[in-house]
């Protein structure tokens, strides 16, 4: 059964507003209506019955046909006043508690909340999240003022109000509370001033840039002929990266971007040991001109303790990883003894030298300094560093919420016979793959048709469960694409022709649907170049929003054969990378190079980027190439 009818809301409306010119923060306007009113739709659905807690403009919050309850202390005293006349009031066995300034609160509060609660058998659950600050290092951030609690607790919150304690998380040694880990930080963000509430007011984050406004700084900017980088860097520019963090086992994290500097904890490794299975001596001790015998005193191995001290003429048996023994800074690995026997281990001159075959304490990772910086994509050998650390668990961006579709009428899915003059949608599957490889979450709505209301019902529904928005078709100049209009009315969206083949036309920015807005990619339709404008604009975009760092490394190869290409734009080739008789790297074209030519891109294993200003490519010219897989 549900707990939903255990459970009443309660808004906390009651507060100063001291950082807000002492307005009446739920009733600011924002976003067409009260702030109380967002809060109230977002946490109606996930609760019996909201009240409202408020100490001034009675009638405007009973408007909202909720109950509204002033404080019982008098004077203003804070969230907690409130808490408490809510408990007095409350007729469920639970209390939810929100700020009436918290418009993006997370649809599931009620029921995480709820699930900690019974699973911990606590008295108050209350929302954390992870944040970053401003020096890059991760934090925690707990949030008294969502919680959800029992009514029960009246009595030991009024003995803490009573003996004139005011903090809202004072009273939690007194009662078992359980903390529950939110992942998007963001839905928890409050407005506490009148700049904040008019920065929200579009869905933009501090100090977001219109598209125009990051247009405005291009001296020369021409829409129908916009060079590649001037595109890129407009799109860099307009991108902002998404918050929220988790934390997670170190295993899952494979692939995820780290959230915050990894600051090592420990020197690895933590002492001076040996690099080799032999003899530990001091370097000073090493043979003159005539052969040495030293006398060994003990054995040494990996991971054991021990306490050897060694004189001149001594040495001692070490293993590969043993702890080196006060004094000795130098190992004869065992196959370079002249001589071992039961006098001990003689050694020529001149095998090795003073300070041979020892590793440093810290060498690898000195405690205290970065192991790994935030940005970082996290592949294998960084999973075995954080694993040298010790550390269990690292903090990671949520992954990219990216939803995709293919519009037009002549699309057909798999399975679906093909009528005259239709294609299979193949640029769902490029897409999704791209995606993948790019470690976002996928959300595939399908086709859709070249039909306005359907256009529109699927951007809206996109960008209200998405981040990011990846489209193809319809953004060209044809008497069907209606995609352009209905992108332009639902935000800030530019369409640009590229100076670049292929992949010429292009829709870029950010939509917006009931309080929800996503960056918007609108990909021309043919198969290869939906492909090329995903690598070359979509790519790095999405990992600007993921908060990676993870530039595109060009190599120059040379050409084996010549290339025709016209100096103005940027054109990207597919190409073989391969070797010539002599085993020095050479890259081929593929076939034939339309757009519409998917073979020839499946054929290759990377793209040729002929730039701008380049022109013909004679055989045996040298050619920047981008690879399509990595080792990692
Ligand atoms: N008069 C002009 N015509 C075109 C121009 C131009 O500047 N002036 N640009 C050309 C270029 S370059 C491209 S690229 C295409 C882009 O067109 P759209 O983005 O409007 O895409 P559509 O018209 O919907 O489709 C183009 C082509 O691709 C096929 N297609 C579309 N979606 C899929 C899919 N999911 N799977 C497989 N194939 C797909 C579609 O059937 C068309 O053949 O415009 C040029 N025209
Ligand atoms: O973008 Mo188009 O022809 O360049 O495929
Ligand atoms: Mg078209």
């Amino acid at each position: 059964m549900s707990f939903k009818h255990t459970v009443s809301g309660l808004i906390l409306a009651g507060g100063r507003a001291t950082r807000m010119g002492r307005v009446d923060k739920g009733l600011q306007p924002f976003r067409g209506m009260a702030m109380v009113a967002h809060v109230l739709q977002r946490l109606a659905p996930q609760v019996a019955g909201v009240a409202i807690n408020a100490n001034r403009n009675l009638p405007a919050y009973e408007s909202y046909c909720t109950p509204v309850w002033p404080d019982e202390l008098s004077g203003f005293e804070g969230p907690l006043a409130g808490l408490q006349t809510g408990l007095r009031h409350c007729d469920t066995p639970l209390l939810l508690t929100v700020p009436c300034d918290s418009p993006f609160l997370p649809d599931d509060l009620a029921a995480r909340l709820h699930q900690a609660l019974s699973e911990q058998d606590a008295d108050l659950a209350v929302a954390v999240t992870m944040e970053v600050d401003e020096s890059g290092q991760l934090r925690r951030q707990v949030h008294p003022v969502f919680s959800l609690l029992k009514t029960s607790l009246l009595p030991q919150l009024s003995a803490y109000l009573d003996s004139g304690n005011r903090r809202m998380d004072g009273w939690y040694g007194a009662i078992r509370v359980a903390e529950v880990l939110f992942d998007d930080a963001a839905a928890f963000r409050n407005i506490n001033t009148l700049g904040e509430l008019q920065q929200y007011e579009h869905g933009a984050p501090a100090n977001a840039p219109t598209l125009a406004q990051v247009v405005g700084c291009l001296a020369d900017y021409d829409p129908e002929a916009l060079p590649v980088r001037h595109a890129q860097r407009i799109i860099g520019e307009f991108i902002t990266p998404i918050e929220a963090v988790e934390q997670l086992a170190l295993r899952s994290a494979l692939d995820r971007v780290l959230a915050a500097d990894i600051v090592s904890p420990i020197s690895v490794p933590a002492h001076d040991n040996s690099a080799m299975d032999g003899y530990a001596l001091r370097g000073a001790d090493l043979p003159g001109d005539a052969p040495v015998t030293y006398s060994v005193v003990g054995t040494i191995l990996a991971g054991r303790p021990h306490a050897l001290t060694v004189g001149p003429g001594q040495c001692v048996r070490i293993m590969t990883g043993g702890v080196m023994p006060d004094g000795c800074d130098t190992v004869l690995p065992q196959e370079l003894a002249a001589l071992i026997n039961d006098a001990g281990v003689t050694i020529a001159p001149g095998v090795i030298r003073a300070g041979d075959n020892r590793r440093f304490k810290g060498e690898d990772l000195m405690a205290g300094t970065p192991a790994l910086k935030r940005g970082k994509i996290i592949r294998p050998a960084d999973l075995g560093l954080i694993a040298s650390l010790g550390l269990a668990e690292v903090a990671v961006r949520r992954r990219l919420r990216v939803a995709f579709f293919s519009t037009g009428d002549e699309l057909r899915s798999i399975g679906q016979p093909l009528a005259a003059g239709c294609v299979y949608d193949s640029n769902r599957y490029t897409i999704y793959g791209m995606l993948q490889r790019l470690g976002c979450e996928v959300i595939d709505m399908g086709i859709v048709k070249d039909d306005p209301a359907a256009l529109e019902a699927a951007l809206r529904s996109a960008c209200e469960n998405a981040d990011a928005i990846v489209t193809s078709g319809g953004v060209s100049v044809g008497a069907a694409d209606y995609t352009k209009q209905i992108m332009a009315a639902l935000g800030d969206v530019t369409f640009w022709k590229i100076g670049m083949r292929p992949g010429r036309p292009l829709a870029f920015g950010k939509i917006h649907s009931n309080q929800h807005s996503a960056f918007l990619f609108g990909l021309p339709g043919n198969p290869v170049a939906v492909m090329v404008s995903f690598y070359f604009f979509a790519r790095a975009a999405l990992l600007r929003m993921m908060g990676a760092e993870a530039p595109l490394p060009l190599l120059r190869v040379r050409s084996s054969t010549a290339i025709r290409k016209k100096p103005g734009r940027t054109e990207y080739q597919r190409g073989i990378l391969g070797t010539d008789a002599d085993g020095r790297p050479q890259v081929g074209i593929t076939g034939s190079q339309g757009s519409g030519i998917l073979r020839s891109m499946s054929e290759a294993n990377c793209m040729v980027v002929l730039h701008d200003e380049q022109g013909n490519v004679a055989a045996g010219d040298l050619v920047d190439v981008v690879l399509f897989d990595g080792l990692v």
